[in-house]
């Protein structure tokens, strides 16, 4: 869908791009970086709207510095900014930006209204945009990238300005674009977390450079770690102290878990399975000491984990 080679964009004061070389494949791919890291000038020159400096980039197999207009006629574009206009209504404003791209008028309003049905406008698809919410202008964002079925879509930080609830519906959206459109996105966020659920691969730019490229599973890959809580007896009124010695006696290996000095972290009991082994041997030394075990599950990395264990190797020994 995308490639870049040794991409490099200069400005006179900051380099935003630095020889950035990307592979990106259908699907809803996350392009994540602190404000400031480089994405909206990745996409201005995916768009063919910003020459670069150096390298080169495809969209769609369509070399950026040659077909830029083919580029915007097959791809959808959500802009970072308000940019609507506030007077006309949504029905207005999309049905004037699939005309733009070419569409009859019938098919233009028909396409308006199946799009505005799909990113949950209805009623007020009527009234002027300048009245809407911010989630509502969001949506209308999304539903004039998607108006003319591109077979790309670029959003820019298109949970911007979004409170939790509005957030995770616009991901929703997003996700539903792939799956029921069959559109692939590249969506912008600064917020790593947020992608985790939506994206099938993430991208990681800092300062213009690529940090890390590769598929959410192997981000959030499933770890070997057990986590145990168990209730106490009154044979052992520290239920867990007395399963973590036990276990420990057998050769489980127990770790200091990331819950640590978390309030209840002391429940939980955190381990490495070893294979299936590990949950016989967990079930059994449970019954053996008459404890009651209230769960046990295999414990998955989240991907601001990932990050964080970066950074703690990254901070200079003493
Ligand atoms: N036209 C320009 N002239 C000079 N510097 C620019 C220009 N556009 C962007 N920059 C600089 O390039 C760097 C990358 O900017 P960019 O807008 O791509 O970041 P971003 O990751 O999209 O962040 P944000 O989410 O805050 O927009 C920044 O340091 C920015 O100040």
């Amino acid at each position: 869908m995308i490639a870049t080679e040794s991409l490099s964009k200069r400005f006179p004061r900051v380099t935003a791009l630095d020889r950035l070389s990307l592979d990106i494949g259908p699907g809803v791919t996350g392009l994540v970086g602190a404000n400031g890291a480089g994405k909206s000038t990745m996409i201005k020159i995916l768009l063919g709207l910003s020459p670069a400096t150096e390298g080169s980039a495809r969209v769609l197999g369509l070399d950026v510095r040659t077909h830029g207009p083919e580029i915007r006629e097959r791809v959808g574009y959500m802009p970072e900014h308000d940019c609507l206009p506030p007077d006309v209504s949504a029905t207005e404003f999309v049905v004037h930006m699939a005309r733009m791209s070419g569409l009859p008028a019938t098919a233009a309003r028909e396409r308006t209204a199946d799009t505005l049905r799909h990113v949950g406008l209805y009623e007020e698809r009527y009234r002027p945009m300048g009245g809407y919410s911010t989630g509502m202008k969001q949506r209308v964002k999304l539903a004039q990238a998607l108006v003319h079925d591109p077979k790309l879509v670029l959003l820019d930080e298109p949970t911007n300005g979004l409170d939790p609830v509005g957030r995770d519906e616009m991901l929703g959206l997003i996700r539903r674009v792939w799956t029921d459109f069959g559109i692939s996105v590249l969506v912008t966020s600064h917020l790593l977390g947020e992608l985790e659920r939506t994206c099938d691969h993430v991208v990681v730019i800092d300062g213009g450079k690529l940090l890390r490229s590769s598929s959410t599973s192997d981000f959030t890959r499933t770890t070997t770690t057990l986590a145990v809580e168990v209730t106490d007896s009154d044979s052992h009124p520290d239920g867990t102290g007395a399963l973590r010695a036990a276990l420990a006696a057998a050769g489980v290996t127990i770790h200091a878990g990331v819950e640590d000095g978390l309030p209840g972290a002391g429940h939980i009991l955190l381990l490495e399975a070893a294979g299936e082994e590990t949950y016989d041997l967990v079930r059994d030394t449970v019954a053996g000491l008459g404890l009651g075990l209230v769960r046990m599950e295999q414990r998955r990395h989240h991907i601001a984990e990932v990050f964080k264990a970066k950074d703690q190797e990254e901070v200079p020994a003493r």
